[in-house]
């Protein structure tokens, strides 16, 4: 498998690091490697969680590579929207639980990456932008979706019409990101997160996940609600169900299955 995204498995949590330095831009092959990996994760049933990071100190990711882009080409551009729409989509329905240690600069495809994951946790020297419109681009791998959802349309658009750049401490304010740690601690603090979710039946978490991006759909009170009892039901078709209820009553750690 391609280097572009490096993979390393810790027990159940999976490490993701966006590796095109100088400053970790997805390419056509980057975002080929991360579909691949977080399908690949998706099979595997040892695998619950998963960190994202980049590659050094200085970068989360920059975004797209902006050579791409350079000659105009329209074919190319229709291309690199679906790659990074379908890589992203990929990334945001990872069965299991996903963070993004935001360990420096995450600007453009390389925030909409951060922002595909369940979870931020940035570095303190991290600065965060949707800068594509000051380059004559737009958002294209879901930053105008997701933005909003997450800060609100305000600051969305403070963020993607004036191009402002937010540092880790206003990212933290406007809950684009849920923790700010000190520089070179974003790993450490994701991986601590990542073994509490681990903790938690995968079964569920996976079945949680599904009904809290659900909300995002415009689906109505009723129709969430219903799902909710839906998913409830078929846990129970799940030996994690089963472990999980059994080993509380026998005052023992489950084990989980994954299935
Ligand atoms: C669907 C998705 C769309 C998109 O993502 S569009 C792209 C959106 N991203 C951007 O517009 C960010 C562009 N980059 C920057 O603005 C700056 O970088 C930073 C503010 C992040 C950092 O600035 P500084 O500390 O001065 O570093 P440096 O010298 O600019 O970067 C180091 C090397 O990395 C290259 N680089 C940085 N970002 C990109 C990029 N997005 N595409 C291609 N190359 C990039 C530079 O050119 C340079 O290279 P060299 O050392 O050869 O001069």
């Amino acid at each position: 498998m391609s280097d572009l995204i490096q993979l390393e498995k810790r027990g159940h949590i999976a490490v993701l690091t966006i590796n095109n330095p100088p400053a970790n831009t997805w390419t056509r092959d980057s975002l080929v490697a991360l579909m691949d990996t977080v399908r690949e994760l998706n099979e595997d049933r040892n695998i619950f969680a998963l960190v994202m990071t980049g590659q050094g100190e200085k970068f989360f990711s920059a975004g797209a590579d902006l050579k791409t882009f350079a000659d105009g080409d329209k074919a190319r551009a229709n291309e690199m929207g679906q790659l990074f729409g379908e890589a992203f989509a990929t990334l945001s329905r990872f069965r299991g639980v996903s963070i993004a240690a935001v360990n420096g600069y995450a600007m453009g495809g390389g925030l909409e990456c951060a922002m595909a994951c369940d979870i931020r946790i940035a570095e303190e020297h991290a600065q965060m932008a949707l800068p594509e419109a000051s380059v004559g681009l737009l958002p294209c791998a879901g930053g105008t979706q997701n933005l909003p959802w997450l800060v609100g349309e305000g600051w969305a658009k403070r963020m993607i019409l004036c191009g402002e750049r937010v540092n880790a401490d206003t990212a933290l304010r406007i809950g684009l990101v849920e923790e700010v740690v000190p520089s070179g601690k974003g790993l450490e603090k994701a991986l601590e997160l990542a073994e509490m979710a681990c903790k938690q039946s995968p079964s569920s978490t996976a079945r949680c996940k599904t009904l809290v991006m659900s909300a995002r759909d415009g689906r109505s009170h009723d129709d969430g609600w219903r799902m909710e009892r839906e998913l409830f039901v078929e846990l129970f078709s799940t030996e994690d169900q089963k472990e999980g209820v059994n080993a509380f009553l026998d005052k023992r750690k489950p084990e989980w299955k994954n299935r």
